[in-house]
């Protein structure tokens, strides 16, 4: 995945799946983000979907052209990459991005492409409710030209555990006011690792301001700062994990891989200096400067935690 300053649809180079996304404005810096394995690799492309697969992972990237209306194609998209990852037996879709394209404007039905793109998604889902069961963690977020990229990473059954935030109602489950179909994720995966010694891994979703179903602290960057914050502690807390059955625990500070989206370029600077405070000195955290999903939120954050408390 490479986060840059132009949109290039997903292709094999040199037999690994590349994307570039456009996802970073013309003053900022491009970056790579890298999926890597240490075993044997497959790969091949499948009409629109571009894909590699290890054994134990799958990776999938595919991207829905800019259209006036967004849910058939969307929906196609979809159904086409979990019949991919039913086939080749990754049924448990774990951690999944989309990139939609002026995600708060409307189409040309006067919809929000969020919500015309949550339509599509949720049909998706709905018609593999039997095969891909479990709505993974994802992230929704504004990208800066037409048109949406999705990619996932999927595994084997057995490995993933979905979970929610108590102070969040599901997504799954918001009122229609936010939209006629609710949007298709959990709040983050946990996934067990079978390799002796090695960590177990929470993938957290893009999470923002959000008590309930609710925004909140309207047009306040701090607040919507501390409250995301506040989300994402909660959500891998001890407490947290062991009401989903699991003996682990995490801190903020075991968050890695970290990336937060900033609505407007002027909370920049108080937002780098808050994360500055609250992740780990050796956090990798990028920033980018996007639209979030809802025309209220400032500010969303995402990223993995991989350091286990337990046993400090
Ligand atoms: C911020 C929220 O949702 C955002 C949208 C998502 C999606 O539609 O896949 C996933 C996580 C967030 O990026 C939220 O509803 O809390």
């Amino acid at each position: 995945m490479i986060y840059q300053h132009t949109s290039e649809p997903p292709v094999l180079r040199d037999g690994a799946p590349q994307v570039g996304v456009h996802m970073v404005d013309a003053g900022a810096e491009p970056f790579a983000e890298v999926w890597l394995t240490d075993k044997p690799a497959r790969s091949g492309t499948l009409d629109a979907l571009v894909w590699a697969e290890d054994g134990e992972y799958l990776f999938c990237a595919f991207r829905v052209e800019k259209q006036a209306v967004y849910r058939q194609p969307v929906r196609a998209a979809y159904e086409a990459a979990f019949e991919l990852a039913d086939r080749l037996g990754y049924t448990k879709i774990f951690r999944m991005w989309n990139l939609v394209g002026h995600i708060t404007r409307d189409n040309a039905e006067g919809m929000e492409n969020y919500r015309d793109f949550c339509i599509g998604r949720a049909e998706a889902f709905e018609r593999w409710s039997s095969r891909i069961g479990s709505m993974p963690a994802a992230t929704g977020i504004g990208a800066l030209s037409d048109g949406i990229d999705c990619y996932f990473l999927a595994c084997r059954e057995g490995k993933a555990t979905f979970l929610e935030n108590p102070l969040q109602t599901p997504a799954y489950k918001y009122p229609d006011q936010y939209g006629p179909k609710s949007p298709s994720f959990a709040r983050a995966t946990y996934l067990t690792q079978v390799e002796e010694h090695a960590t177990n891994i929470v993938y957290v979703s893009g999470t923002a301001s959000i008590i309930g179903d609710e925004t909140v602290c309207l047009e306040d960057i701090d607040g919507q700062l501390d409250l995301t914050i506040g989300n994402i502690e909660t959500l891998i807390s001890r407490g947290n994990l062991w009401l989903h059955g699991i003996g682990d625990g995490y801190r903020i500070a075991d968050l890695d891989f970290i990336k937060v989206y900033v609505r407007d370029a002027e909370h920049l600077p108080v937002v780098r200096a808050k994360c500055a405070e609250v992740f780990a000195a050796h956090a990798n955290v990028v920033y980018l400067n996007v639209d979030v999903c809802r025309p209220d939120l400032l500010v969303e954050i995402e990223g993995i935690c991989r350091q286990e408390i337990a046993d400090r």
